[in-house]
């Protein structure tokens, strides 16, 4: 019998320069890069990986931060079915924007329970000496808006990068209302990109 793989697509939210991509490209091809490209409206890579015995392929969509890329990143919120909502430990006002990032998401995924969505948040740049926001701020903010796991990650030395796409993972296969997406890992799917491909818009 074929073994099967759930698609699963999860989506990176934050403001520009909080590390969206650098997570997205150390989690996938363990690569990090000092120099700062901002994102222009989505791109995404594929993984494959096995979480408590269940086969997934994971499609990472990292998307544009900044403002002025709005209109070109919110039609790729649907069908998501987990949002890493991210800040930078040391940008306090990336931290004040989790809140507005979340309405964005709810409105233009169009998610019907937004109480029971699984959201995973990522305080990012932990290697950084001067911080801005406390680890203990954030798991309160967690707490107050939804109870959301919390990861403080660093793209740079790769601190946890794994375990929160893994905890992305569990928190979609846990959630009930997922909707399955089921691919056949030995059948050929002509629709389907190659692994690790990643578009831009
Ligand atoms: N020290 C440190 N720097 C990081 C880390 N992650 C990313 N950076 C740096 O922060 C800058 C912005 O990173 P990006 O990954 O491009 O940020 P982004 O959130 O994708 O930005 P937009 O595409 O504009 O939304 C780059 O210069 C990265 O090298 C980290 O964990 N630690």
């Amino acid at each position: 019998m074929a073994s099967r793989s759930s698609l699963l697509k999860v989506i990176l939210l934050g403001d520009g320069g909080v590390g969206k991509s650098s997570l997205m490209n150390r989690y996938v091809t363990n690569k990090f890069d000092t120099q700062l490209f901002h994102t222009i409206g989505v791109e995404f890579l594929n993984k494959d990986l096995e979480v408590d015995g269940q086969l997934v392929t994971l499609q990472i969509w990292d998307t544009a931060g900044q403002e002025r890329f709005r209109s070109l990143r919110t039609p790729f919120y649907r069908g998501s079915d987990c949002c890493l909502l991210t800040f930078s430990v040391d940008d306090n006002q990336s931290f004040l924007n989790l809140g507005n990032w979340k309405k964005e998401f709810i409105y233009y995924a169009d998610v019907k329970q937004p109480d029971s969505f699984p959201f995973v948040v990522l305080g990012n740049k932990v290697d950084v000496t001067e911080r801005q926001v406390s680890a203990e701020e954030a798991q309160q903010w967690c707490r107050e808006n939804g109870n959301f796991p919390y990861f403080e990650t660093s793209a740079k030395d790769a601190t946890n990068v794994s375990n929160a796409f893994e905890e992305a993972v569990r928190r979609v296969l846990a959630s009930e209302d997922r909707v399955e997406h089921l691919v056949p890992t030995d059948a050929v799917n002509l629709h389907r990109k190659p692994r690790n491909t990643s578009t831009c818009c």
